[in-house]
């Protein structure tokens, strides 16, 4: 079985409203409690840059440093799992972590620089729900191409690399139309490169949906949090079911070809996988999310992520951590029991957060309580 990762020693400076904070941590379920505004979902935010990109909310890192001061923020973890042990640091501050070149932030594994912030994924896989997630099904596309794109990146760490370098030439192409370049040799090799990034993309999203899949056609019917049915839908992806990967990777580099045209006169390119969508659906009600209650739309996404949880510990040997924010709100008593023992039963830590203990009272003596006050975190 995977060996749980699990966070033990966690230090933060200057990291929003925290100016210090040393905490530790216990293996299982980690309980943050306390008032609004308190600080607590600024601790998850600090535990999800210890996975590669902008963190939970997506902030830019002026955003994330400590109001009122001049340095940078910096964030310190001792992890310990199936990789063995790693001390992390990550941040644009002081404490031995200098401000990045371009202004991103740096990362240190066991003192000595990482290549980047997808060596995290060496040593331990993060994976978040929010309540701004709410709306994931009934929100717009892109959304949901970037949480399939978490979940991607949790089993394939090549992911990440790959949509950058997608974009990266996307945004070459769409500069070059706009200038009206006839450097065509340049625009034949800007897409080649998109041709076969973006066919990577889509075969590794395919292949996350075929694998989940497989994982949710083997659990029951009736259980706390209902069975998703999981698609993807896109230029690219379309094809991958179908047809090998080099035939597709052409085509899509031929229609990228035919299509310069359109695209200039568009001011963007209008087929690849960066416009494809998730698509999701309550299996025994036939249901479209979208058209699925709120509380039915959490328990699909909970449910998914729990799956997405197994699927990871399975494939990667890592078990992964989860960082589920005011989870406990949407969820009726039984199904936040439910939800416990399902965490108890894959062996995740799981940070969690609410404004109130009670909401928790079935963790009572199984989990860590930690209350979030004033910026500082005392045992509850
Ligand atoms: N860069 C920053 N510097 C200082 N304080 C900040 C910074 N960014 C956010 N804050 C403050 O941090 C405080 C805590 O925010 P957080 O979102 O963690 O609260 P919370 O405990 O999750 O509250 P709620 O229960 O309302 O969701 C807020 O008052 C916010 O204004």
């Amino acid at each position: 079985m995977a060996e749980p990762s699990f966070i033990q020693k966690f230090q933060l400076a200057n990291f929003r409203n925290y100016a210090q904070l040393s905490v530790r941590f216990q293996p299982g379920a980690v309980v943050f409690f306390g008032a609004n505004g308190a600080g607590k979902t600024n601790l998850l935010e600090a535990l999800s840059f210890l996975s590669p990109g902008r963190g939970l909310r997506r902030a830019s890192y002026g955003d994330i440093a400590r109001a009122g001061s001049e340095d940078g923020f910096s964030i310190f973890a001792e992890v310990s799992g199936a990789a063995g042990d790693a001390a992390i640091g990550t941040g644009t501050g002081a404490a031995g972590i200098q401000e990045a070149a371009d202004g991103g932030r740096r990362v240190r594994i066991n003192g000595a620089p990482a290549k980047g912030a997808d060596d995290l994924l060496e040593w331990l896989r993060v994976i978040w729900l929010t309540p701004a997630m709410d709306t994931l099904f009934t929100g717009p596309a892109a959304d949901r191409r970037r949480f399939v794109d978490r979940l991607v990146l949790a089993i394939d760490p090549q992911h990440g690399r790959r949509a950058l370098d997608y974009e990266k030439a996307m945004r070459g192409r769409n500069r070059l139309l706009a200038e009206e370049s006839r450097d065509t040799a340049w625009l034949d090799a800007i897409e080649m490169q998109m041709a076969e990034t973006g066919t990577a993309i889509a075969v590794a999203r395919v292949e996350l949906v075929r694998l989940l899949t497989s994982l949710i056609d083997g659990m029951p019917d009736g259980a706390a949090f209902p069975r998703a049915g999981i698609a993807l839908s896109g230029f690219v992806e379309d094809q991958v079911a179908t047809r090998p990967a080099v035939d597709i990777e052409e085509s899509f580099r031929a229609a990228l070809r035919d299509n310069r045209f359109r695209d200039r006169v568009s001011g963007r390119t209008l087929d690849g996988p960066h416009r494809a969508d998730f698509l999701v659906h309550y299996r025994e009600k036939d249901m479209p999310a979208a058209l699925c209650s709120t509380g039915e739309q959490k328990a699909l996404l909970i449910g998914l992520i729990l799956s997405h949880a197994r699927l990871t510990s399975a494939i990667t040997g890592l078990v992964p951590i989860l960082l589920l924010d005011e989870i406990a709100a949407h969820l009726d008593e039984g199904r936040r029991a439910a939800l416990f023992s399902i965490l108890e039963e894959i062996g995740c830590q799981t940070f969690m957060t609410g404004t109130e203990r009670a909401l928790f009272a079935s963790l009572e003596g199984r989990a860590q309580f930690l209350h979030v006050s004033d910026a500082a975190v005392q045992a509850g």
